[in-house]
C-alpha cells in the first residue's frame, strides 16, 4: 500500500489544551506506525498563548499553517485573566471565532454516546441514557456569536445582534439531513421560533428542504423544551440541527449523558480544511495537574482519520478508547478510587492502537509507578 502522507496543523492552545493534544498526537502517531502512514504535526500558537507571544490571538502564521495543512487539530483556548476582565479588548476567544470564520467551518458535528461502561458515572438514571446515540449539528460561523456587538451610546446598555441568512441555514441543513439519512432517519430542529425571527427563518428553510429527504422524519422543538428533553429522554434524538449558541449549550448539557465533558469530540467542516477539537474548553483549574481527560481530543483524532477516509484506522482508535473505558483506565472525574493520569490514559490507548496490551498488566504497571510504558 502507498504511504499516506498528511500534514496536520496543531493548535494546542491554553490550559489543558497542550496536555490533551499531546495524547491525541501520540495516538495518531501509533496509528501511523501500525498502518504505515506518515503524519507530520505543525504546532502553532492560538488563544491566550498567542496573545502573550504576538498580541494577536490568531497570528497570520497560524492561519497560514492551517490553510496549508490537510486538517487541523485543536486543543482549547481561554484563560481566567481574560474571563475575569470584561473590559479586555483582545481576547483568546476572538482567535477561535476568527479561525472558524476564516476556514469557513460552518458545521460543527458533535456525537453524543452513552457508553455502557460509564452508565453508572452519569448522574442520570442508567435506563434513561443507555443506548443514547445522537449527532448534534451546530451551526458554527453565524448567529449571535458573530453579529454586531457593543455598548449603547450612553454606556448603560449592551447589544449582541443575531442574524442568519437563508444560505447559512441551507448549507448546514443539507449536511444534517444527509447524516440523518445514513442513521435512524430522524432530524430535530431546535430553535426558539415562538420568539425569534431568526428561528422562524430556520423553520422555514428546513421545511422547504425536507421534501428532498422524504425518508427523514422532521420534528421541531423549542430550545427550552429541548434542554429538558435531552436529559429526560435522550434516546428520542437521532440528529439535532441547531444554531450556534443553542448548539453550544445543548451539547455541553448532553455531555452529562456520556459521563464527562472530557469525552465529547467534534469535527468542524466547511468547504476548505476541516478542524477537529474536543467540545470542552481550556479547564484552567486542571492545567499541569495531569487530571484532564484526553479522550475527547483522542476521539476528535478518530474523526480526523474518518475525514481522511481512514475508517479502519479510526475504528482502531475507537476500539482502544472502548478498551480504556471497559478497563477503568480513566482520569479522576470518571475513576475516583484508582485514577489514571492524562498521560497514562493516552499511553494505554496509543499502546492498544499500536498492537495491543494486556489491560491487567497495564494497571499493575501503573500501580507500581511505571507511568510511561510507551
Ligand atoms: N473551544 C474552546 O476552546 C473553548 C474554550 N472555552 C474557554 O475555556 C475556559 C474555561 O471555560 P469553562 O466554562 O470552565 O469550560 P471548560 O469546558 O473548560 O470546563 C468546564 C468543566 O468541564 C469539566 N471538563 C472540561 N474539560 C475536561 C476534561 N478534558 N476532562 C475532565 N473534565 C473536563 C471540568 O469539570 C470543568 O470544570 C474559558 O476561558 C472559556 O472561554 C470554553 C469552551 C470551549
Ligand atoms: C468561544 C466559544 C464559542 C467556544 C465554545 O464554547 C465552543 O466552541 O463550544
Ligand atoms: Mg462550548
Amino acid at each position: 500500500m502507498d504511504v499516506l502522507k498528511k500534514k496536520i496543523a496543531v493548535l494546542a492552545g491554553d490550559g489543558i489544551g497542550p496536555e490533551v493534544c499531546r495524547e491525541a498526537i501520540k495516538v495518531l502517531e501509533a496509528v501511523a506506525e501500525r498502518f504505515g502512514h506518515q503524519f507530520t504535526f505543525d504546532q502553532q500558537l492560538m488563544g491566550a498563548c498567542a496573545i502573550d507571544a504576538t498580541d494577536d490571538p490568531l497570528p497570520a502564521q497560524t492561519l497560514r499553517a492551517c490553510f496549508e495543512a490537510d486538517a487541523v487539530l485543536l486543543g482549547a483556548i481561554g484563560d481566567p485573566k481574560y474571563d475575569n476582565d470584561p473590559s479586555a479588548k483582545v481576547r483568546p476567544e476572538q482567535g477561535l471565532l476568527r479561525l472558524r470564520k476564516s476556514l469557513g467551518l460552518y458545521a460543527n458535528i458533535r456525537p453524543v454516546t452513552a457508553y455502557d461502561a460509564l452508565l453508572a458515572h452519569s448522574p442520570l438514571k442508567p435506563e434513561r441514557i443507555s443506548g443514547t446515540d445522537m449527532l448534534i449539528f451546530r451551526e458554527l460561523t453565524g448567529g449571535i456569536y458573530f453579529g454586531d456587538k457593543g455598548r449603547t451610546d450612553d454606556g448603560q446598555g449592551a447589544y449582541d445582534h443575531c442574524t442568519y441568512s437563508r444560505e447559512e441555514i441551507e448549507r448546514i441543513a443539507h449536511r444534517a439531513f444527509q447524516a440523518a439519512e445514513t442513521r435512524r432517519r430522524k432530524l430535530t430542529l431546535v430553535d426558539k421560533a415562538n420568539v425569534l425571527e431568526t428561528s422562524r427563518l430556520w423553520r422555514e428553510v428546513v421545511q422547504q428542504i425536507a421534501p428532498q429527504y422524504p425518508e427523514v422524519r422532521v420534528d421541531y422543538l423549542f430550545v427550552d423544551n429541548a434542554a429538558m428533553q435531552v436529559i429526560l429522554n435522550p434516546k428520542q434524538f437521532d440528529v439535532i440541527l441547531t444554531e450556534n449558541m443553542f448548539g453550544d449549550i445543548i451539547s455541553d448539557e448532553a455531555s452529562v449523558i456520556a459521563g464527562s465533558l472530557g469525552l465529547l469530540p467534534s469535527a468542524s467542516v466547511g468547504d476548505q480544511v476541516a478542524l477537529f477539537e474536543p467540545i470542552h474548553g481550556s479547564y484552567p483549574q486542571a492545567k499541569g495537574r495531569g487530571i484532564a481527560n484526553p479522550i475527547a481530543t483522542i476521539l476528535s483524532g478518530a474523526m480526523l482519520l474518518e475525514h481522511f477516509g481512514l475508517q479502519e484506522e479510526a475504528d482502531a482508535v475507537k476500539a482502544a478508547v472502548q478498551a480504556a473505558l471497559d478497563s477503568n483506565i480513566l482520569t479522576p472525574e470518571l475513576n475516583a478510587t484508582s485514577p489514571c493520569s492524562t498521560e497514562q490514559v493516552g499511553n494505554f490507548i496509543a499502546y492498544q492502537v499500536a498492537g495491543g496490551i494486556d489491560c491487567q498488566m497495564y494497571k499493575e504497571n501503573i500501580a507500581v509507578g511505571m507511568s510511561t510504558i510507551i
